[in-house]
């Protein structure tokens, strides 16, 4: 068996479509939107997510705001600004990138966002709403990952209920923004669940666990983590990975996954890679998410809402 590759940027371009179309409808309704995006000191990853969400953003017709903090910010100073953002109602989307510096408590900084504007879910309201299977918003990665999957049951002609029903989703990594909300995403549709950490790896236990997965879900942030003697044969895989690898010859970076894609491809059913799998669904689910956030600032207080002139409209 040769593992389909699941095409993520196709998935991704359905999705934009439909997220045009719910900006016009807002524009359409005199309803604003605004994104903020923060960002503390300097990571690859998070400046190449950020300007992604950028371009995206811009190509929606969406109004973006983007705050560069330099790593030195302290905490006090972190949480002012958040204050501001949560304060001005142009505002209807706050993300905060990760990783902060490791001198500034990340819950804190999650916990002082206003949860109307949480878009990520990572203010304790929110993911408890997740985890309780009420979410008021799904966090963009993971609602990628199980978006991707339910698409590509349908394509592949697999009943979703009978599917999970079935099957034991393993997910590797369990952090607040991925791996968390991918065990309740997996448990609301039904699905067996086990959710491994470092210490499985530790403990030489990684396979065993991953090897029983029917679909597998790897967001560990360790390239080439899974390969094909971590995986049954006919699993799904779902690489959330990100990692920058610089070419030690041409200097360039390029983004590797948690998976060997090469290696896991004759045995897997199929494979998403990256890049071009998870990644690009989940820029768009973000900016979903910020619609989304705008409609309900708009309920919660509709005279309030309303694009203002700082923003640069695209
Ligand atoms: N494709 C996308 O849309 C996105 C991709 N990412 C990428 O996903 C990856 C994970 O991100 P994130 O969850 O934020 O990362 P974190 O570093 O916050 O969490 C990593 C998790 O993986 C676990 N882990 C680390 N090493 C191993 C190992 N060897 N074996 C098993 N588990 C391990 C950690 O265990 P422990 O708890 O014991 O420390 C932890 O639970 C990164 O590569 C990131 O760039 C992130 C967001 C979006
Ligand atoms: N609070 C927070 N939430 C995040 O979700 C978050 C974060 N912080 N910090 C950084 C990581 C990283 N991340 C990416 C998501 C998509 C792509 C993406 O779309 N990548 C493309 C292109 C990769 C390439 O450049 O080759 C792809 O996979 O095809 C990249 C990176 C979100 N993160």
């Amino acid at each position: 068996m040769t593992a389909q590759l699941i095409d993520g940027r196709a998935r991704a371009e359905h999705l934009k479509a439909d997220v045009a179309r719910e900006v016009k409808q807002l524009t359409a309704d005199g309803i604003g939107c605004g994104l903020a995006t923060v960002i503390v000191g300097e990571d690859y990853r998070a400046a190449a997510y950020e300007g992604r969400l950028a371009r995206i953003a811009a190509e929606l017709g969406l109004p973006h705001r983007r705050l560069v903090l330099p790593a030195t910010t302290t905490q006090t100073d972190l949480l002012a600004q958040v204050r501001l953002l949560n304060d001005d109602p142009s505002v209807t989307g706050i993300l905060v990138l990760r990783p902060l510096p490791a001198h500034i408590s990340e819950a804190e900084v999650f916990r002082s966002l206003s949860p109307m504007k949480d878009i990520e879910a990572v203010h304790p309201e929110n993911a408890g709403l997740l985890a309780l299977g009420t979410p008021r918003y799904v966090p963009s990665t993971a609602a990628s990952v199980f978006h991707v999957l339910d698409e590509w049951l349908d394509s592949v002609g697999e009943d979703r209920p009978a599917f999970y029903h079935r099957s034991l989703v393993v997910v590797v990594g369990r952090s607040n923004n991925v791996g968390k909300p991918a065990v309740s995403l997996a448990y609301e549709r039904g699905a067996a669940v086990e959710s491994v950490d470092e210490w499985a790896s530790r403990t030489g236990r990684l396979g065993w666990h991953t090897r029983r997965a029917d679909v597998l879900i790897v967001a560990a942030g360790v390239p080439g983590l899974i390969r094909s003697e971590h995986v049954r044969a006919g699993a799904v895989v779902l690489d959330v990975g990100i990692n920058p690898m610089r070419d030690s010859n041409t200097g360039a970076v390029r983004m590797v996954g948690d998976v060997d894609t090469e290696d896991v491809l004759p045995r897997a059913r199929a494979v998403t890679p990256v890049p071009g799998g998870i990644g690009p669904v989940t820029d768009v689910w973000l900016l979903r998410n910020t619609v989304t956030a705008a409609r309900n600032a708009a309920q919660a207080q509709p005279s309030s809402v309303s694009a203002e002139k700082e923003w640069s409209r695209p």
